[in-house]
């Protein structure tokens, strides 16, 4: 149990001592280990003795006392550091545990982490004692500390008061403070934020940046106030101008930004030869997106782009590490570092065969072991939904003079309605629907018209959103009410219903936006979730992130949040929402 606010305590660190002593054997020895220096950029030789959760000895010797300890042959196989996942959103459908189970089998064993759905659905002492009780599990899990909701909540003072914030900063886990989705406030004079982002540096944290599009001046406007890395850059030139105005550049391939080719194809045009400067982010790709991996597909697509071998693996580990100032820890192969260890059969194949996480096997060739715990996590408040409304014919009216228009998987924009959706029944000929978000405490409501999200789509509900809120969309009124009921039976999650039948649901019994099922599991779930989508006229390929999305502010131009529908770019209310 790691309870201790001392990553080891001076017991631990005496017996680590003893074992270079003579007087403990080690757990495990690796042995003649052809493993990656990354101070010397080489493959080196070494024995590297394990004990407990660290590695404490790597070179030529062998232990004097080797009693009980697992000597592992290490001929064939290419070890290297576990990967570090520099910005994850554990949230996307799967949670915290089963994602970092699921990105361990695949070598990604430490991962930096969005504390959003902790911080909007959590209290601060549960929260806490989540982060403590996430320690004890084979991965290292570190946490950001959001500044913003990216939404229009209602009392955002009062839940991103400077209290929490504070605390959250001030978090041992906590590494980073961001990412700045609401930057444009920051630049208007948010002096607010401005504290929080000096409070963060002068902890020595580190500022995640969310500038997608900025301009020069903007990034250099942002790295004066303190920002240090950025995740969204698009194209090899936003690459440049994020390198020229000093900072770290996490170079994404996501689900709904599958940049990384381009990117690589990009800088290296641009006749970049230093990669010290580059991270790999995922950036919390849904399921399915993570089928054939997730930072070990990052780096075989970088070795086939022609990154130097060294480069693609230190971009996703020694490169994480010195960014976040934990080189002492994590991100290299090396005495003292907690043991996080990748086992290759090729240098150019990054998915290891076995994984060794802070000491322990998590998978062991080309085996999954069992070595995680359960959590349980209605003790942190993670329980099933319990809505105590229900949503009658009186609810779905539509009376809004404009609707949201899907522009692609993610942005929306305003559009007039023109047809008449009086009816109970929208047209299939069309590809409007009815659209309604209600307050999961069922006191508010907002209806308006979504054009080109489905054009057959008869009832559907989901608890999924960025801010807990109830999403309804459907072309029958009926069917929109059986969805939501369904959910509501379910404990929360998504729902989709047809002339009266349920054909598709997914529980998400963690508050009505996550599952504990296992990712490998909810890949299955979510593609048919996207098959029947659109089967139905979803023309786009991500809808779990149209979901979460539409109530978030960072993206252009119209949302639907709980103060009401939101024009970004003007940063008014045009309607607000409706008390029920
Ligand atoms: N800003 C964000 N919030 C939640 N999930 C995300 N995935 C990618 N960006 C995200």
């Amino acid at each position: 149990m790691l309870e201790q606010r001392y990553r080891w305590k001076n017991k631990h660190l005496r017996e680590h001592i003893d074992v270079l002593d003579g007087k403990r054997p080690p757990d495990i020895m690796l042995k003649d280990a052809v493993y990656l220096n990354q101070v010397l950029r080489k493959w080196m030789t070494a024995n590297i003795w394990i004990y407990d959760d660290r590695i404490v000895y790597v070179g030529e010797k062998l232990p004097e006392n080797l009693a009980g300890c697992e000597i592992v042959d290490c001929t064939g196989r290419y070890l290297v550091p576990g990967y570090i996942e520099p910005h994850s959103h554990p949230f996307q459908l799967y949670n915290p545990l089963t994602l970092s189970r699921y990105a361990s089998n695949f070598g990604t064993t430490t991962l930096i982490n969005d504390n959003l759905v902790l911080f909007l659905q959590l209290e601060k002492k549960k929260a806490f004692s989540l982060l403590g009780e996430l320690r004890n599990i084979p991965a290292t899990m570190y946490w950001w500390c959001r500044f913003d909701s990216q939404s229009e909540i209602q009392n955002e003072e009062l839940i991103f008061s400077h209290g929490e914030v504070k605390s959250w900063l001030e978090h041992d886990a906590v590494l980073q403070g961001g990412e700045l989705t609401g930057w444009p406030r920051l630049l208007a004079g948010d002096d607010m934020l401005l504290h929080w982002m000096q409070e963060a540096k002068r902890m020595r944290k580190q500022i995640e940046g969310h500038f997608p599009g900025a301009s020069e001046k903007t990034l250099a406007k942002m790295m004066l106030f303190g920002a240090d890395a950025d995740h969204e850059a698009m194209t090899g030139k936003e690459v440049m101008d994020r390198l020229m105005q000093g900072y770290t550049v996490s170079l994404r391939h996501s689900s709904i930004r599958p940049d990384l080719p381009k990117l690589l194809d990009d800088i290296q045009e641009l006749g970049i030869q230093h990669f010290d400067k580059f991270l790999f982010t995922t950036d919390g790709s849904p399921p399915a997106f993570y089928e054939e991996g997730l930072t070990d597909n990052m780096i075989r697509m970088a070795i086939e782009k022609g990154i130097p071998v060294i480069d693609a693996y230190n971009m996703a580990t020694i490169n994480v590490a010195r960014y976040y100032n934990f080189e002492y820890l994590h991100g290299n192969i090396a005495t003292g570092r907690v043991a996080n260890i990748n086992f290759l059969e090729d240098v150019k194949n990054p998915t290891p065969v076995s994984v060794l996480a802070k000491g322990k096997w998590v998978k062991r060739d080309g085996v999954e072991s069992k070595e995680y715990a359960e959590i349980k996590w209605g003790d942190y408040g993670f329980e099933p939904l319990k809505l105590d409304f229900d949503i009658g014919a009186g609810d779905l009216e539509f009376s809004m003079p404009f609707g949201i228009e899907m522009v692609n998987d993610v942005i929306t924009k305003p559009y007039s309605i023109t047809s008449d959706v009086s009816y109970d029944e929208l047209s299939f000929g069309h590809d409007e629907c009815f659209f309604m978000m209600v307050d999961a405490a069922g006191k508010w409501r907002i209806n308006t018209i979504i054009k080109g999200f489905a054009n057959k789509l008869c009832g559907f509900a989901s608890s999924y959103s960025s801010t807990g809120d109830i999403i309804l969309i459907g072309k029958r009124r009926e069917d929109i009410i059986t969805a939501f009921k369904r959910m509501k039976e379910i404990g929360g999650g998504i729902v989709m219903t047809e002339h009266g039948k349920v054909i598709y649901e997914l529980p998400l019994t963690m508050k009505g936006v996550m599952t504990n099922e296992p990712v490998r599991k909810l890949i299955g779930k979510e593609k048919e979730l996207k098959g029947l989508l659109q089967e139905r006229g979803y023309p786009f390929s991500d809808p779990v992130y149209s979901l979460l999305f539409f109530s978030s502010t960072h993206l252009p131009y119209i949302r639907v949040t709980p103060q009401g529908m939101y024009d970004v770019m003007n940063k008014t209310v045009l309607f607000p929402t409706i008390m029920r």
